[in-house]
């Protein structure tokens, strides 16, 4: 590899790294100077040392500069690729357990001509911004539950408040921590699981400019009683509008069977109009866990596993369900319904054998002669079955059990849904398993085949052995086979596929993916995506917690 260095500040004497002593140095280089903004100063604070980095709360409250590039980037690459994920779980007395509970840390690298320029910087969502003033998480997370919370009495009255708290979303998290998107009017949003959790951020800066507010009333905030604070973390943005599943909590006090409102949101718009209503199959009073959803032309794929959300964790917001907020109840079923992007009615609805998929790949139609469609394909990384990945995926699981092979297996799975009215769905292995070490998680595909027949996807994978996937993985679902990208005790977060410009080859482009290094420091890795390797890396000068999801804007042409 031929390594070509840019005289950045990046490489600067160790010293400047430290928060202590950010003023004094100017931009021998006449670009913009990083900057730094402790969070709070650390012992450790200089050391790039630190084997448990992925892990380990962020320093800075911000940090941007230029930065170092070793290889050669395509001229091509012209945009920034923002990441998003949880990056701080420690706040005054409050220690986060599980990994999705962390405060987001936004992640920016800008590409032009060459060279690189990064940033990193915490939203200053509520969720954040309260638990640093009351030295304290007060909100719900995933898995933290505020402790001093006196619900536990199971008293009428502390329940009426929780219920409240649920109706008009103030105990719930409003931690952007999962995923970044820009929509087709140029916003750019981070978002959780809870509606209210959707924030708008600079892309340039990474400042938060403020929440985004849907006006449509629907989660709550208008109708009593409208109990819909939540849903799926991964809208699909397209150039003209916005979709998601909400997944219907009302059944917590009506007699309706729980199920899901698929909602669409025009460009421009921050009214969301539904699209229609799936009734759950199982479960007698929650919908099943719905972090992503599927799409394909016609139709949109909604899950329902087994997973189901935790009635008495959400209306308790300090008891924890069996899975944090969530209860696994195989006898329950797992379902897969298909509705019809321009009715709104399910024209599908089968039983699968049991799944556990937090991460849809991609979904397309099998059509007849005629066009019609026949059936509809869903890949999913499937922790087969099993949510013990949710118990893996813990602070001290990851910060301790580092080189022990602990991390459950997992696969692409195929699901095959009839659109002859079949009651069951088929589910079988796309490639085997050990292509990709047996670990399959954080996907993304060539975004121009979202929807359509593909054959490449992009995911983290594993080298054994590991309690985290350690290698990125290049699937390839027509011969059923995978390239993996690895180096000893490295961390990756989602490898995110950018098309050339111009490209007509599904696997013409690149694949971006930030990294932690096995002895601490984070550099983004980015790899041609048809030969599957390095072409460049750009370091950050300190080590950064690993996130998950990615998100590419182009520059203007
Ligand atoms: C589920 C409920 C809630 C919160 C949910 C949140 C914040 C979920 C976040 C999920 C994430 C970040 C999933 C990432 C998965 C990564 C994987 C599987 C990597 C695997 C590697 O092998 C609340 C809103 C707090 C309460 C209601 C229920
Ligand atoms: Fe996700």
């Amino acid at each position: 590899m031929t390594a070509s260095y840019l005289p950045t500040l990046s490489s600067a004497p160790r010293s400047f790294l430290c928060p202590q002593r950010t003023s004094s140095l100017s931009s021998a280089t006449g670009r913009r100077n990083p900057v730094f903004h402790p969070v709070k100063p650390a012992a450790d604070c200089c050391s790039t040392k630190n084997p448990a980095s992925a892990w380990t709360s962020a320093r800075h409250e911000r940090w941007e500069g230029d930065l170092a590039v070793e290889g050669q980037l395509p001229a091509w690459l012209k945009g920034t690729y923002l990441r998003n994920g949880p990056g701080v779980w420690e706040v005054g007395s409050t220690a986060m357990e599980h990994l999705f509970d962390g405060y987001a840390t936004l992640v920016r690298v800008s590409f032009r001509d060459g060279r690189a320029t990064g940033a990193h910087r915490q939203v200053d969502s509520d969720a954040y911004t309260s638990a640093k003033s009351h030295g304290r998480a007060i909100h719900r997370e995933f898995a933290h539950c505020p402790t001093n919370n006196p619900n536990n009495n199971n008293n009428l009255l502390d329940r009426v408040i929780d219920l409240v708290g649920l109706v008009t979303g103030t105990s719930l998290t409003v931690n952007p921590n999962t995923a970044v998107a820009r929509l087709s009017d140029g916003r750019v949003v981070c978002l959780s699981e809870t509606t209210k959790s959707t924030t708008l951020i600079d892309p340039e800066t990474l400042g938060t400019i403020g929440k985004f507010t849907y006006t449509d009333g629907l989660s709550g905030k208008s109708r009593l009683l409208q109990l819909l604070p939540l849903q799926s973390a991964h809208p699909v943005v397209t150039e003209t509008e916005f979709m998601t599943v909400l997944p219907d909590l009302n059944s917590l006090v009506t007699r309706r069977r729980p199920g899901y409102l698929v909602v669409r949101m025009e460009a421009g718009s921050n009214e969301r109009k539904v699209v229609g209503r799936v009734e759950c199959r199982g479960g007698p009073t929650m919908p099943g866990w719905v972090h992503s959803f599927a799409v394909t032309e016609n139709f949109v794929v909604v899950p329902e596993m087994a997973l189901r959300y935790s009635a008495a964790s959400l209306v308790n917001n300090s008891e924890r369900a069996s899975f944090y907020a969530l209860d696994w109840i195989p006898e329950s079923g797992s379902y897969l319904h298909v509705m019809c992007k321009r009715t709104g009615n399910t024209v599908a609805s089968v039983e699968v054998p049991p799944f556990v998929v937090i991460h849809f790949i991609n979904a397309y139609e099998e059509k007849r002669h005629d066009g019609q469609p026949t059936a509809v394909v869903v890949d999913g990384c499937d922790h087969n079955g099993d949510p013990a990945i949710l118990d893996a995926l813990t602070l001290h699981s990851l910060r301790s059990l580092r080189g022990k092979d602990v991390l459950p297996d997992a696969r692409v799975a195929r699901f095959r849904i009839p659109l002859d009215g079949s009651p069951y769905g088929e589910l079988e292995s796309a490639l085997d398993p050990e292509e990709h070490g047996r670990a399959m998680d954080m996907c993304s595909i060539n975004p121009a085949y979202h929807g359509k027949k593909y054959r490449y996807a992009y995911a983290c994978g594993a080298r054994r052995p590991c309690n985290f996937p350690n290698t990125i993985a290049k699937i390839d679902l027509v011969d059923k086979t995978a390239k993996s990208w690895h180096e000893n005790g490295v961390v990756p977060s989602e490898p995110f596929f950018v098309a050339r410009p111009g490209a007509s080859d599904e696997d013409d482009g690149v694949v971006i993916c930030t990294v932690n290094s096995d002895g601490g420091g984070s550099y983004t890795l980015v790899l041609d995506a048809e030969k599957f390797q390095e072409i460049a890396r750009v370091r950050f000068p300190h080590s950064l917690p690993c996130g998950f999801h990615a998100f590419w804007i182009p520059d203007k042409m």
